[in-house]
C-alpha cells in the first residue's frame, strides 16, 4: 500500500531523509578530516607512540569504514505510536546539532516494536512504515495502520511487514548474501537479540534465516556490548571459503568490521586446511578418541634408549645409564606439563647426570664451576644435541602429525591405546608432505594443546617479525633518499616502513584474534553446525571458555558422517546440559511449489524431521529431464543457456553427484567450479553437494539425484540441500529412471 497520509507525507519523508545524508556527510566528513590528520602525525619516534598513532587511525578507519557501510538503505522504517511518538529506522543511529534522535539504529531496544508489532499483537504501535530508496531518492512507502479497535477480528498472520517482505525474497540474487535489517521477522528477532551468556541452538530448516539471522546477531551483540566485544571480538565459523565469501558482506553492510570468519580448515593458525580427504578418514579424525590417540603419539615420542645412552664426543665416549634416562622421563612427565614446556626439564636433568659420569669417569668429584656451566657446555655439543634431541625432540604440530600419519608402526601403537580398530587407524596413514584436510584442523589444534611451547617458537616469532621490521626501515630509509623526502623531514623512515606493510600491523582485535590460537573470543558462532566433528567442537570450545556461543544449523541437513545427529550428543560435553534452544519455521528461500518436492525426500530419508513452511506461493513448477545414462551431459549446456535467460541478471548453481562431476564440467566449460570463492561472481557454478550448503541461487540443476542419494550413508540429506537452494526455478536432470521419491516433478 503506497500511503501520502498521515503527518510525513511523501514530500516530507523525502526532506527527512535528505536531512538524514547531510548529518551522514559530515559525520564521515569530520571522521576523515580526524583520518588524514592521524595519518600525517608521523607518531614520533618510539614505538609505543607509533603504536598508539596506529590503533587511533585504525579506528577511525574503522568508523569510517561504517559510515560508508550505510549509504544503501540509509532509513528504511518508520513507526509511530500511539502516544504520537515518531521514529525513524535506519542502519545506524543519527542526531541532529541539538542531540535529538533523527534515527533510530535498528538494533537500538527503541527500535524493537517495528520487528515485532503483528496485526494481532500491535503493542504499542498504531502504524509501521516501510520507506524505499534508491540512491539517496524515497521510491515508495508501504504502510500499515495498526487499528486498535479491530483487533478482535484481526488478521493473526505472523509475518511483520508482508508486503516489504515479499518484496525483499522475491529479489533477484546477485551471489552474495545481503543484509534484512528491514523485514527481520518476529522469531529472527527473538534471536537476534537473545541475551549474550550460555549457548543458543537455533534449529531450523532451509532457507528460515539461520544464517542471516546469526550474522545481524554478531552486530546487535556488538551494538549491545561493545565493551566486551570489541575488545574480545566475535569469531563466526562457516563451513568452507566459498561459503564465508558468500556471507562476508552482510556485516559490513550491517556496519560491523570486528568480526573473524573462518572455516574449520582455517582455526588452527597459519594452515589452510582443505585438501580432499581420504574417503572414511573424515570420520575417524572427527571421532573424539582422536584425542586419546594424539596424547598416546605424544608420550610415544618420549623415549628412552633400549640400552645405555652412549654420546661419541671429541673420540670419548659419554655414557648415561637407562635407569637415570627413564628417571629423568618420569620426572618431567610427572609435571603435568604440555611436552615442549616440559622439554627443557627433561634436557637440564640428562645434562646434569651426563656432566657427572664424565666427571665420575675421570674420577674426580664434580667442582663448582663444571656443576654451573658443564650442562651448558655440553648442550653445545652437535652430538650430545642430537642424542638428546632424539629422546625428546622439539615437536610442532605439524611435524607430529605429519611424522605420525606417515610411520604405520607409530600410527599402530598410539591407535592402540586410543582404542581404534585396524580398519580405523589404517584409514590415516598417508605419505610424508600430504596435504592437510579440513578435519586434520582440529588435530593440529589439539596437538597444539599437547605440545605447549618451550617460549622458543614465541621467541623465534618476535625475533623474526623484528628483522622485517628492520628490513623495511632499510628499504623505506633507500626510498626516502631516493625521493629527496629525507631532506623535507615531512616523513621518517619508521612511518613510511609502517605504511609499506602489506596488511599493516595487528592493531584491530579480529586481525590479532585471527592470529593467535590462543585468542580467548567473546562470542563465537557457528553456521552450518550440523556438520562439526566432535574435535572440531573441542577446538571451537577453546576459543570461547565463557561459552557465550550461538549454534547454528538444522540437523536435517547434516551431510558430513562425522557431524551431528543431535545437539545434546555434541554439547553436553561442554555445557550439560545448559543450552537452549529457538526454532525458526518459515522457509524464506524456496517457493512452495519446490518445497513440496524437498519435502517429500525429507519425508522419506528422516521422517522424525519436520520441513520448514515456505512463505511464497506458488513458483515456477519444479522439472524432471531424463538424459541418456552414459551421457549426463548431453543437452546440458542448452538446458542451462535456457535457464539463464529465464533468470535474467540473477545466479545460477549447478548441484551435481561426484559420479557426474567430470561429464558436467565437460558439458559446461564456462561455468565456474565451486571449490573457489571467486566461483559465486560467475552467472553459473557446479558445485558438489557439500560445496552447495549454504548457499542459494534463483535456478537450480541438480544432476543426478540417484548417485547423489548413493553417493553417501547421508545421501538422502545431500539431495535434500541440493533441491532447496533454488529461490525460483528448479530442474532435475536424471540420468536413468527418476528415483520415486522425486515423483512430484513434471516430466
Ligand atoms: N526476514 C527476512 N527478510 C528478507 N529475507 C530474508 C529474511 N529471512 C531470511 N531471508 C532470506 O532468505 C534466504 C535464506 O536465508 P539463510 O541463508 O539465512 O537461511 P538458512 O536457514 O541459513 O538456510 P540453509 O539452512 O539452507 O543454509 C536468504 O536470501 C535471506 O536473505
Amino acid at each position: 500500500m503506497d500511503s501520502s497520509q498521515g503527518c510525513f507525507s511523501r514530500d516530507a519523508e523525502q526532506r527527512h531523509l535528505t536531512c538524514l545524508y547531510t548529518l551522514l556527510d559530515a559525520a564521515r566528513e569530520q571522521t576523515a578530516a580526524a583520518l588524514r590528520e592521524a595519518q600525517r602525525q608521523d607518531g614520533g619516534r618510539t614505538h609505543q607512540a607509533r603504536v598508539e598513532r596506529e590503533v587511533t587511525a585504525a579506528e577511525l578507519a574503522r568508523r569510517l569504514a561504517r559510515l560508508s557501510a550505510v549509504e544503501h538503505g540509509l532509513c528504511f522504517g518508520r513507526i509511530d505510536d500511539r502516544d504520537g511518538t515518531t521514529l525513524h529506522i535506519g542502519r545506524i543511529g543519527l542526531r541532529d546539532h541539538d542531540l535529538e534522535p533523527l534515527l533510530v539504529d535498528w538494533r537500538a531496544p527503541a527500535a524493537r516494536p517495528f520487528y515485532t508489532a503483528t496485526p494481532g499483537s500491535p503493542g504499542p504501535l498504531l502504524r509501521r512504515r516501510h520507506l524505499y530508496t534508491r540512491l539517496r531518492t524515497l521510491t515508495g512507502l508501504d504502510d500499515e495502520v495498526f487499528d486498535p479497535d479491530a483487533m478482535a477480528d484481526a488478521d493473526h498472520s505472523t509475518l511483520v511487514g508482508e508486503a516489504a517482505l515479499l518484496t525483499a525474497v522475491r529479489r533477484g540474487r546477485t551471489g552474495r548474501m545481503g543484509d534484512i535489517v528491514a523485514t527481520i521477522q518476529q522469531e529472527q528477532d527473538q534471536v537476534i537479540r537473545a541475551g549474550l551468556p550460555g549457548v543458543l541452538v537455533v534449529q531450523g530448516g532451509p532457507g528460515t534465516g539461520k544464517t542471516v539471522a546469526a550474522l545481524h546477531r554478531a552486530a546487535y551483540l556488538l551494538y549491545m556490548h561493545r565493551d566486551v566485544l570489541e575488545r574480545r571480538g566475535v569469531l563466526v565459523v562457516g563451513p568452507n571459503a566459498t561459503f564465508l565469501r558468500y556471507i562476508e558482506q552482510v556485516l559490513p553492510a550491517l556496519g560491523e568490521t570486528e568480526v573473524v570468519l573462518a572455516s574449520v580448515g582455517e582455526l588452527y593458525p597459519g594452515v589452510r586446511a582443505g585438501a580432499p580427504e581420504q574417503p572414511g578418514a573424515e570420520v575417524v579424525k572427527g571421532d573424539l578418541r582422536m584425542a586419546a590417540l594424539l596424547a598416546a603419539a605424544v608420550a610415544d615420542r618420549q623415549r628412552v634408549p633400549d640400552g645405555d645412552l652412549v654420546v661419541g664426543l671429541d673420540g670419548a665416549e659419554l655414557r648415561l645409564s637407562r635407569e637415570s634416562c627413564v628417571r629423568a622421563r618420569d620426572r618431567a612427565r610427572a609435571q603435568g606439563r604440555p611436552h615442549n614446556a616440559a622439554r627443557p626439564g627433561f634436557l637440564r636433568a640428562l645434562l646434569v647426570e651426563l656432566v657427572r659420569e664424565q666427571a665420575a669417569r675421570l674420577g674426580r668429584p664434580l667442582d663448582a664451576e663444571e656443576e654451573r656451566f658443564g650442562p651448558g657446555e655440553l648442550w653445545g655439543e652437535p652430538a650430545v644435541r642430537a642424542a638428546l634431541d632424539a629422546l625428546w625432540p622439539p615437536l610442532t604440530p605439524q611435524r607430529l602429525l605429519g611424522e605420525l600419519y606417515a610411520d604405520p608402526a607409530a600410527l599402530r601403537r598410539a591407535a592402540a591405546r586410543a582404542e581404534f580398530t585396524d580398519g580405523e587407524w589404517q584409514l590415516l596413514a598417508r605419505p610424508p608432505g600430504s596435504p592437510w584436510t579440513t578435519a586434520d584442523a582440529p588435530l593440529l589444534d589439539e596437538a597444539a594443546e599437547l605440545l605447549g611451547d618451550d617460549g622458543a617458537q614465541e621467541r623465534a616469532r618476535r625475533r623474526a617479525a623484528e628483522r622485517e621490521r628492520r628490513e623495511e626501515e632499510r628499504y623505506a630509509q633507500g626510498v626516502l633518499q631516493v625521493t629527496g623526502l629525507a631532506e623535507q623531514g615531512t616523513v621518517d623512515a619508521a612511518a613510511l616502513a609502517d605504511r609499506y606493510r602489506a596488511d599493516g600491523p595487528a592493531v584491530s582485535t579480529a586481525q590479532r584474534a585471527a592470529r593467535d590460537r590462543e585468542w580467548v573470543y567473546g562470542h563465537v558462532i557457528v553456521d552450518e553446525a550440523q556438520e562439526l566433528s566432535a574435535m572440531a567442537w573441542r577446538t571451537v570450545m577453546r576459543r570461547v571458555p565463557t561459552r557465550s556461543m550461538t549454534v547454528v544449523g538444522d540437523l536435517a541437513q547434516t551431510g558430513s558422517a562425522a557431524g551431528a545427529r543431535s545437539w545434546g550428543e555434541m554439547l553436553d560435553r561442554y555445557v550439560g546440559g545448559r543450552w537452549r534452544e529457538a526454532r525458526l519455521l518459515v522457509n524464506y528461500r524456496t517457493p512452495a511449489s519446490i518445497m513440496a518436492v524437498a519435502a517429500d525426500v525429507l519425508r522419506a530419508v528422516a521422517p522424525d524431521q519436520q520441513p520448514p513452511e515456505p512463505v511464497r506461493d506458488g513458483g515456477d513448477p519444479p522439472r524432471a529431464v531424463r538424459v541418456p545414462e552414459d551421457d549426463p551431459g548431453a543437452g546440458l549446456a542448452a538446458l542451462v543457456r535456457e535457464e539463464l535467460a529465464a533468470i535474467g541478471e540473477g545466479r545460477l548453481g549447478v548441484v551435481v553427484s561426484a559420479g557426474c562431476r567430470e561429464a558436467v564440467h565437460a558439458a559446461l566449460p564456462d561455468a565456474a567450479r565451486g571449490a573457489s570463492p571467486e566461483a559465486l561472481d560467475s552467472p553459473a557454478v557446479v558445485l558438489s553437494t557439500a560445496e552447495a550448503k549454504g548457499l542459494e541461487f534463483d535456478a537450480v540443476v541438480v544432476v543426478d539425484p540417484a548417485g547423489i542419494l548413493a553417493g553417501s550413508p547421508k545421501g538422502g540429506q545431500d539431495l535434500y540441500v541440493a533441491l532447496t537452494r533454488a529461490t525460483r526455478r528448479l530442474t532435475v536432470v536424471h540420468p536413468g529412471p527418476l528415483p520415486e521419491l522425486l515423483g512430484r516433478l513434471v516430466r
